[in-house]
């Protein structure tokens, strides 16, 4: 079979050895209970070998009865002590083993929403939600069930086969090696197995990803469904990503089924070799009748763990698929991150933005969205940013907090290349309202004040007043305190955008980005908006995208973008004066036909 390369910097069980940091001194003790615990299944068989030989069949066992009787009773009484030993320690060690994976699983899942936080634009435009969903539920289960049970079974099944084969030869090594024989011949069908069933459940994994996927976009696009009436058609869609599971699933099954015969008519023939090759050896008198009992009595410790063995193989190849996932997600490095060198700036900006010579281009697109663009914002001034749809806005301000770097050129903040600040100082002075509104599944002052927990109610109310959202708010039932977002109350496009306009200032930024914010809200309401972004409490750069020229006309500059150029750029009189793009606009909007 071709080796698959490991593109970690650890191999499966190193990584997951280095996540029981802490654990790992217990987790010996674990292993070292499981191997004691197997090892005092044999005491059972062995003590009832004993009793037999020495008391029921020996040639002296009457008169042992009477003369040793003490000796009977010592032997039942260690049998049962034994026993109670041997469950003291499997509670003990089934403790150990799910403290350990619980652990494990906290402390990986924790480290990877971490991860998922700290990644940047390109990695959520590249891995689904579903996707990332499965791998931080079912993959990492598969890891869990790696520390709690397969590591355990692994580890019985050896012990208990290795201390069966060492008391079988200790006991009688020409009757262990006839029943030992057969032991190769698993291990290779075992071998042929896991060949098989490596890539189906690599193929599993990523059926439960796009079912998973499947029902995670159905859910929050229930919207567009409903409007379509797409229903029936999303059900098919979801029916045939459950089919696909649930035949990969059992066509993973199956695999073992078509080595199991195998494996299972080896396990059963050791019971046939035990009575044949045992009853031969037992008349001969190569064997006591004690001997041939215990060996009876242990048979199962010798085929039980080749049984156990396709069992382990398949959840071993179900954790390899699993944590391949889990690892990538764990080894990911955002590419837009602190430089080393990145310079501290806690105080605010003045807000001086400039592009000095920007062209960019995403990374899956085929052509550059932005073409050596300059222009510069002084602090405190507003400039809007226009164009058709298209042409490269958002893309353009998702420059300024380094959501996405430039191709080529420079875009700095107060004369500092943005990315030599760091990423958490540059954004904690930037107020973003995108396009897309989301709020949280809180109420709306949580919302308002998610930028700065520790602002004040007074000030929540202020900031909503500021984008017009107070008097809405005023009238819902718990005012400030009704529950918004995913759980709450509905809200329309434009009330969403006012708290969000009114979250994004709540954080007092430095420099103020508006991604179409107002589009959503009634010309009257856009208004007093743009009325009291002016009279803001402190001060503030503000890049403001709009369509309607009411928004813009007050703008200290307007920049027009066409195709990723700038096509033109100045104040509404100096537009107008051009008699181009922004002219044509005006007339537009206005339905003048002159200006
Ligand atoms: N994440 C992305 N990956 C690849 N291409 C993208 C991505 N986001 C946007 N684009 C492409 O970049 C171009 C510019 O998009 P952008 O969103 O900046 O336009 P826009 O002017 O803001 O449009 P609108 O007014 O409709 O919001 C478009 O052709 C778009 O298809």
């Amino acid at each position: 079979m071709k080796q698959e390369t490991n593109p970690f910097p650890k191999t499966k069980l190193q990584w997951l050895w280095e996540n029981m940091k802490g654990c790992r001194g217990i987790y010996f003790v674990g292993m070292a209970g499981t191997v004691v615990y197997n090892i005092l299944q044999l005491t059972v068989p062995y003590f009832s070998g004993k009793i037999v030989d020495l008391f029921l069949t020996g040639e002296n066992a009457r008169e042992n009865l009477s003369t040793h009787r003490d000796l009977f009773y010592q032997l039942i009484l260690a049998m049962v002590l034994f026993t109670l030993l041997r469950c003291v320690i499997v509670y003990g060690v089934c403790m150990i083993y799910e403290h350990v994976s619980q652990t494990v699983l906290y402390r990986v899942r924790n480290y990877l929403y971490d991860k998922i936080q700290r990644q940047d634009m390109t990695f959520y435009s590249t891995y689904r939600t579903g996707d990332l969903m499965t791998r931080l539920t079912g993959d990492l289960d598969a890891i869990r069930h790696m520390v709690a049970w397969i590591i355990r079974m692994v580890i019985e099944s050896f012990s208990l086969f290795a201390a069966a084969a060492i008391f079988f030869l200790y006991t009688n090594w020409k009757m262990a090696l006839c029943l030992l024989v057969i032991a190769p011949f698993v291990f290779w069908i075992i071998y042929l197995f896991r060949n098989k069933v490596a890539p189906m459940h690599a193929l599993l994994r990523e059926k439960l990803s796009q079912m998973n996927t499947c029902a995670q976009e159905n859910i929050s696009g229930n919207r567009v469904v409903k409007a379509f009436a797409r229903e029936d058609y999303e059900i098919e869609k979801f029916d045939k990503a459950n089919r696909d599971f649930c035949e990969t699933n059992k066509a993973t099954a199956m695999v073992w089924l078509k080595f199991f015969p195998y494996v299972e008519t080896i396990a059963n023939l050791m019971p046939l070799v035990m009575l044949g090759v045992g009853g031969v050896f037992l008349i001969k008198g190569q064997l006591t009748m004690g001997e041939y009992v215990a060996f009876s009595g242990l048979i199962w410790a010798i085929a039980n763990p080749m049984r156990q063995m396709g069992n382990i193989m398949n959840e071993f190849q179900r954790f390899s698929a699993a944590s391949r996932k889990v690892m990538e997600l764990y080894y990911s490095e955002p590419k837009i991150k602190d430089h080393e060198d990145a310079k501290e700036h806690p105080d605010r900006f003045d807000g001086k933005i400039e592009f000095k010579n920007v062209s960019f281009q995403y990374e899956d697109g085929d052509l550059p969205v932005l073409h050596n663009i300059s222009f510069t914002v002084n602090p405190g001034e507003t400039v809007a940013i226009m164009g058709e749809t298209g042409c490269g806005k958002t893309s353009l301000i998702n420059l300024i907090p380094r959501f996405y770097e430039p191709t080529e050129g420079k875009v700095l903040i107060d004369g500092t290349p943005v990315e030599n600040l760091r990423l958490h100082d540059l954004r904690r002075h930037i107020g973003l309202a995108t396009q897309d509104v989301l709020l949280y599944s809180d109420t709306i002052e949580g919302n308002i004040a998610y930028g700065d927990g520790s602002i004040k109610i007074n000030d929540v109310v202020k900031f909503a007043r500021y984008s017009s959202a107070s008097d809405f708010i005023a009238k819902m039932p718990e005012g400030y305190d009704t529950i918004v977002g995913e759980r709450g109350v509905g809200l329309s496009g434009g009330q969403k955008q006012r708290i969000s306009l009114a979250r994004a200032l709540a954080i007092r930024p430095s420099i103020l980005i508006l991604d179409d914010t107002t589009s959503a809200v009634d010309m009257e309401t856009e208004k007093q908006i743009q009325h009291s972004l002016k009279e803001l409490d402190f001060p503030c750069t503000k890049v403001i995208i709009a369509q309607r020229i009411s928004t813009t006309r007050d703008a200290d500059r307007i920049v027009v973008l066409r195709d990723g150029y700038i096509e033109e750029s100045g104040t509404h009189e100096e537009l107008l004066a051009k008699k181009g793009y922004y002219y044509e606009l005006v007339k537009l909007q206005t339905g003048l036909d002159e200006l």
